[in-house]
């Protein structure tokens, strides 16, 4: 295996499409065949990234996640919410997922105190929408081991994502770490 044939997710696979400055959100559909859950929102997304963590829903065969944030209020169940379940309560970010195909529609911090409180997750590949902004990093990357991932490949996927231009991050990005020590830092009363 060679950096060239890893795979990490089938939006980013054949380089990374860029999105729209005038993009201002769409709808996302679950994966069902009937009754699907329909999410509106109404945003452009925000932090894109792809996320090799064991929490975030992947498409079958994907490595990676790929998972944005758009602010809670700009997000509306519109079709079927009766099918949607918490997969972990216990999580930071409650993820409502699909009963019928398991796809997560949206994740939502309900702590407000969590430094991304007012945010909401979501995988824009759920969209037939074009324009939502592209990822821009990978988070989490040595969490695919986790999942299954050969330890010994991890350089190869770490060239793969810098070829894409996703620097890879073994949390999120350097910007998102600043902003999470910042809200702790003033919740602490040092800054
Ligand atoms: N090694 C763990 C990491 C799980 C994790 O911390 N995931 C991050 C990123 S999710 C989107 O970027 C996180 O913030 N999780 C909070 C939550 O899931 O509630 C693993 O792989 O499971
Ligand atoms: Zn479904
Ligand atoms: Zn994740």
């Amino acid at each position: 295996m060679s950096h060239h044939n890893v795979h990490i997710h089938p939006a980013v696979d054949d380089g990374v499409k860029p999105g729209s400055d005038a993009f201002t959100g769409g709808k996302l559909h679950c994966h069902c065949d009937s009754d699907r859950v329909e999410v509106a929102v109404k945003a452009q997304c925000a932090h894109n990234h792809v996320c090799g963590c064991t929490k975030c829903w992947k498409p079958a065969g994907a490595t990676f996640s790929m998972v944005a944030v758009v602010p809670r209020d700009n997000v509306n169940v519109t079709a079927h919410e009766e099918k949607l379940d918490v997969v972990d309560s216990s999580a930071a970010i409650q993820r409502h997922a699909c009963r019928g195909c398991g796809v997560h529609m949206y994740g939502r911090i309900e702590n407000t105190d969590h430094p991304f409180h007012g945010l909401d997750f979501i995988h824009t590949e759920l969209s037939d929408d074009t324009g939502w902004a592209a990822p821009e990093f990978a988070a989490f990357v040595s969490s695919i081991i986790e999942s299954g991932a050969d330890p010994e490949n991890m350089s190869n996927v770490r060239a793969r994502l810098n070829e894409l231009g996703l620097p890879p991050y073994d949390c999120l990005s350097p910007p998102l770490m600043d902003a999470i020590a910042i809200h702790t830092a003033k919740a602490k009363g040092v800054l």
